[in-house]
């Protein structure tokens, strides 16, 4: 099999296909146990949840135990730990900005969109059914579709033909509750697509989900952010404001993304959630050979025990105190969360444990 693009590189091991769990990470040599086998820093597309934005280091994601951090930028709403947080977010900005051939756009898109959130309470996520089915693919689609209609009108205002069906379409983007998990998640993505079209069929050859939307509130969320983007956004982003952007961050997050927990208390905050592509290879298994460990935007994967050449490296994608469910408890929550049977050596072996 050939590598897919943006999977991980190394002499230490391969992507393969699996039997039962699509592709995962094989080790290529014997791997002596606490090796560290990757290092990754790049993360495409995050998300910090607004409860968090003002403690949680928009570069660094640094939390400690609910600070308010003091380096403050109110106009795009983040907050940082240090100067040299705040400094390297703004390199980064800038280096978008020059990719699409300006200075600032990165940052004007970024406080386009914090007007927009501002004064919407910071608690106050639009909840989710977590009982309620998710949407169909045919929903998803329905309502995508009917959203292309309204970009169309919001397309053409943005490109100076004023009549009342654009204004219209605009104004009912405009006054819409915004969602400032799912406009910040989108935007994101659209920075990230932007910025490195080359990285992008790298994002697209993860693993999809084509039902991603947790709830219809969700999948409402996601299309209006799309319209308020449409209309907010520099022009210089608007060729990447389209529904098949739009969607594919989604589809590719949800079986791929990392969540980004405190590091301490065990990781019992879930601040938010990142796409790191390289790291989206490696497999679930309930009696993992590699740990995984976030040192700021940086995920380290190191080997928990000696592996023999050919045997599959595979994490938990549990934390906190899901790792100490027993089985029964352990397949609900992966088959909840990741949508997938555990089809690991603990839960497929002859020693089975049956609770
Ligand atoms: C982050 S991706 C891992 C790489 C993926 N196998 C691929 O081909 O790109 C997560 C997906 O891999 C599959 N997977 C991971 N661990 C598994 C396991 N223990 N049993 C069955 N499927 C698994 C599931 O489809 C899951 O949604």
């Amino acid at each position: 099999m050939s590598q897919p693009p943006g999977s991980p590189i190394s002499p230490l091991f391969s992507v393969l296909e699996t039997p039962s769990s699509g592709r995962g990470v094989f080790a290529a040599q014997d791997i002596a146990v606490g090796t560290s086998i990757l290092a990754l820093e790049d993360v495409s597309v995050s998300v910090i949840l607004r409860e968090f934005q003002r403690e949680v280091c928009a570069w660094c994601f640094w939390y400690y135990e609910g600070r308010g951090w003091k380096v403050r930028d109110k106009s795009t709403g983040n907050v940082f730990c240090s100067k040299g947080c705040q400094a390297a977010w703004e390199d980064e900005q800038s280096s978008i900005s020059n990719a699409v051939g300006t200075d600032t756009a990165a940052f004007h898109a970024w406080r386009a969109v914090e007007k927009l959130i501002k004064g919407t309470p910071r608690d106050d996520e639009p909840i989710s059914d977590i009982d309620a089915p998710r949407p169909k693919a045919s929903e998803i689609n329905m309502a995508w579709m009917k959203a292309e209609n309204q970009a169309v009108y919001i397309r053409e205002s943005r490109a100076g033909f004023q009549n009342k069906a654009n204004r219209k379409a605009v104004h009912s983007a405009m006054t819409a509750t915004p969602d400032s998990e799912s406009l910040r998640f989108l935007l994101s993505g659209i920075l990230f697509r932007a910025s490195k079209p080359s990285a992008w069929p790298s994002l697209q050859a993860l693993a999809p989900n084509h039902r991603p939307y947790r709830s219809t509130i969700q999948l409402e969320a996601h299309i209006t952010s799309y319209l308020q983007l449409l209309a907010i956004l520099p022009d210089a982003f608007l060729p990447h404001v389209n529904a098949e952007v739009c969607r594919e961050i989604p589809l590719r997050d949800d079986h791929n993304s990392f969540g980004i927990r405190s590091l301490e208390a065990d990781g019992s905050e879930f601040l938010g959630y990142g796409i790191w592509i390289a790291a989206s290879y490696f497999n679930h298994s309930c009696s993992p050979n590699v740990a995984k460990r976030r040192v700021g935007r940086c995920w380290d994967f190191s080997t928990v025990r000696d592996i023999r050449a050919g045997e599959q490296l595979c994490i938990t994608y549990l934390s906190g105190d899901e790792r100490v469910m027993n089985t029964n408890q352990r397949r609900a929550r992966l088959r909840m969360n990741w949508d997938f049977e555990c089809a690991c050596e603990k839960c497929t072996g002859d020693d089975v444990e049956l609770d």
